[in-house]
């Protein structure tokens, strides 16, 4: 179905309710610039350290595209865990992953509240940026201590620029962009207000300190354009 969430005058903060779930695909496609070739090489990043029977983990797996997609793309039997604390986008997902006869785990539960064990690979694309700064950084900390040796946290996240004249020039990018995406001024903006506090930017250096203070040995920038970026940790 196609986004029209903020067509409408919206007064309330952004959730992840039955109505962003319904358009939520068509939403991450027209709003995040590359999300696709972003997913691809975070699936095939994720495939290099992955064996039979290794365990991934996505946070915030939203719909279950990319665990499905990395299931579809992997030569080996993989024990996959979907973790997500929105209901709707929980029951997508699981609708779509039995119609791709994809076996996942689905838990309707908080990022802090669940048991990462055994990780070989951590995925969260575009979810830590909804996790309050402090808490993010314990998130991050709690990743690195469940991850096996040599696992990996793969990432991605909207950035914000350290300096206040680029950042305004990534936001005309971002908007030109979100235009070219069929998106309308008034649908940009209402969605920016609705966003306001609850999608909480890094810079790309505070995400690569986030990395490094938890542990990870080293941290690279895989793909970037303007403000998103895709990152890969490995411990
Ligand atoms: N504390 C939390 N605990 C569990 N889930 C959470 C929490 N906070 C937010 N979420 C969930 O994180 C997801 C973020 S969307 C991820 C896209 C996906 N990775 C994709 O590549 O398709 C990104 C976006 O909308 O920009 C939503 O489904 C929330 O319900
Ligand atoms: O930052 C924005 O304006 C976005 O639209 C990013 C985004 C994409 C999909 C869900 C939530 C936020």
């Amino acid at each position: 179905m196609i986004d029209k969430v903020f067509n409408k005058t919206i007064s309330k903060q952004f959730e992840f309710d039955e109505e962003v779930a319904s358009v939520f695909d068509d939403m991450l496609d027209r709003s995040v610039p590359f999300y696709k070739q972003m997913q691809k090489l975070s699936i095939s990043f994720a495939n290099n350290f992955l064996e039979e029977n290794s365990k991934v983990y996505d946070l915030g797996c939203s719909t279950a595209s990319t665990l499905i997609e990395l299931s579809k793309s992997s030569q080996y039997n993989l024990s996959l865990v979907g973790i997500d604390n929105s209901k709707a986008m929980l029951e997508r997902a699981s609708k779509k992953s039995k119609a791709f006869g994809v076996e996942i785990e689905f838990l309707n539960a908080d990022i802090f509240d669940v048991d990462l064990k055994d990780a070989k690979v951590v995925l969260s694309n575009y979810t830590l940026q909804f996790i309050r700064p402090l808490n993010r950084e314990k998130l991050v900390k709690k990743i690195y201590d469940s991850l096996e040796d040599n696992g990996v946290f793969i990432f991605s996240e909207k950035l914000v620029s350290q300096n206040s004249f680029l950042n305004k020039q990534f936001i005309d990018e971002y908007y030109s962009f979100k235009k070219t995406q069929g998106y309308s001024e008034f649908e940009i903006s209402q969605k920016r207000e609705a966003l306001e506090n609850v999608l909480i930017p890094y810079t790309e250096d505070e995400n690569k300190r986030m990395i490094k203070d938890a542990g990870f040995k080293h941290c690279e920038t895989v793909f970037k354009w303007v403000n998103f970026a895709l990152f890969i940790a490995i411990k």
